[in-house]
C-alpha cells in the first residue's frame, strides 16, 4: 500500500443539459452510491470565465498582508457575524479527533448577498459583482441538482411535485446557512509526506456542495466503504471535456433528511503534488425554518438506512434523542458548536 499510487474514486460525470428522469435516476444512483458526482459544465449556467477569475480574485486576496485578512476574522462583528470572514492557518481543524494542530490551509467564508451583503475587506468588495454573480450561479445549479432529485424521487405533484427540494432552498423566501468559502492551502515550509493532510477528514453539513479546483493542484480524497482513500481527479477526462466538471457532494443534512438513502462521504485534502493548492466550494443550505421531517417520497419510506442516521444523529449530538424534529438551522448550529465550540 505505502508505495502505491491512490486509486481514482470512479465518480461518474453527468450531463444534466436535457434534464430527462434518465438523467435525474443517474444523479439518485450516484448520489446514494458515492455521495459524490460531476456534473459536465455546459458553459453556461457557470460559465468557466467566472471561474476563473474568482479563482484569481481568491489568489490576490489570499497574497494580501496578514493584517487585511485579519481585520475580517470569522465569527467576528466586522466580517457580519457568526460563520463568516477570514480563517487563519492552522485556525479550525475539520477532524479535530485525529488533527490537534488544526488544517494548514486558509479560508475565506461569505455567505449570500441577502437581505444585505456582509462586509467585505477593499480587496473583494471590489470585485461583488462578480462575487454576487458567481453566488447566484452555484444556487442556480445546486437547486437544478436539488429538481432532479425530486424528480427520481418521484415526489407526487400532490405534495409539491420535482420542485419540493428546490423550493426549500429560494433564497428569497428567506435566510440559510449556504456559504460560499474561498480555501488557500500555503506552501509548506518543510518537506510534506504525500500523505501529510491539507484538510481533514470531514463530511460537509449542508445539502449540496460544489466544489471548484484546479488542473494541477490534486490532493482530493474520498474514503471508500472499504476503508481505503480513493484521489478525486481535477478533470477525470481532460480529451472530452474541455473544462473541469463541476464536483457535487452531498452534505449531512441532505443524508439526515433522507434517512441515510444520500451518502455524506467523508472526504480529505492531502498533500499529494505538494503545491500550493486553491479551492473554492458552495455550500448550499435549506432555508432556516425548513423542518427536516417527512420527505413525501414513497422511495425513501421504503428504504431503512438505520445505522447511518444513527451516526448522524451522534454527530450532531442527537443520539437517544429520536423523534425530534429539526430544522436546517438547528441542524446547522449544532454542527458548528462541534467544530467551533460556537454557542447559540
Ligand atoms: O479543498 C478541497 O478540495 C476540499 C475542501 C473541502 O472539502 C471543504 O472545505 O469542505
Ligand atoms: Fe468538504
Amino acid at each position: 500500500m505505502s508505495h502505491s499510487e491512490t486509486i481514482d474514486a470512479g465518480i461518474p460525470v453527468i450531463d444534466i443539459s436535457d434534464p430527462s428522469p434518465e438523467v435525474a435516476q443517474q444523479v439518485l444512483d450516484a448520489a446514494s452510491t458515492h455521495g459524490f458526482l460531476f456534473i459536465k459544465n455546459d458553459g453556461v449556467t457557470i460559465p468557466p470565465k467566472d471561474i476563473s477569475d474568482m479563482f484569481e480574485l481568491s489568489s490576490k486576496f489570499f497574497r494580501a498582508s496578514r493584517k487585511e485578512k485579519e481585520a475580517y476574522t470569522i465569527h467576528s462583528e466586522k466580517a457580519g457575524g457568526k460563520n463568516r470572514g477570514w480563517v487563519s492557518m492552522q485556525g479550525e481543524s475539520l477532524d479535530p479527533e485525529n488533527s490537534k494542530q488544526g488544517d494548514p490551509k486558509e479560508a475565506f467564508n461569505i455567505a449570500e448577498p441577502y437581505p444585505t451583503l456582509q462586509p467585505l475587506p477593499p480587496l473583494l468588495s471590489a470585485s461583488i459583482p462578480l462575487i454576487s454573480r458567481f453566488q447566484i450561479s452555484c444556487h442556480t445549479l445546486c437547486k437544478n441538482i436539488l429538481t432532479l432529485l425530486g424528480i427520481a424521487l418521484n415526489i407526487s405533484p400532490t405534495a409539491g411535485g420535482p420542485d419540493w427540494f428546490s423550493i426549500r432552498h429560494d433564497q428569497a423566501r428567506g435566510p440559510s446557512g449556504t456559504i460560499f468559502r474561498m480555501l488557500y492551502y500555503p506552501l509548506s515550509s518543510t518537506p510534506q509526506d504525500k500523505t501529510s493532510i491539507r484538510a481533514g477528514a470531514h463530511s460537509d453539513y449542508g445539502s449540496v456542495t460544489l466544489l471548484f479546483r484546479l488542473p494541477g493542484q490534486p490532493g482530493l480524497e474520498v474514503l471508500k466503504s472499504d476503508g481505503t482513500w480513493a484521489a478525486v481527479p481535477v478533470n477525470p477526462n481532460p480529451s472530452q471535456l474541455h473544462d473541469p466538471p463541476i464536483l457535487v457532494n452531498i452534505g449531512d443534512l441532505l443524508s439526515f433528511w433522507t434517512s441515510g438513502m444520500l451518502k455524506s462521504t467523508v472526504h480529505r485534502v492531502t498533500f499529494s503534488g505538494g503545491e500550493e493548492r486553491y479551492s473554492m466550494a458552495y455550500f448550499c443550505h435549506p432555508l432556516d425554518d425548513v423542518a427536516l421531517e417527512g420527505i413525501p417520497s414513497g422511495i425513501i419510506e421504503e428504504y431503512k438506512g438505520g445505522e447511518e442516521i444513527e451516526g448522524q444523529r451522534r454527530k450532531i449530538g442527537l443520539e437517544g434523542a429520536s423523534g425530534k424534529v429539526l430544522t436546517a438551522k438547528e441542524h446547522l448550529d449544532r454542527r458548528l458548536k462541534v467544530t467551533y465550540g460556537l454557542g447559540d
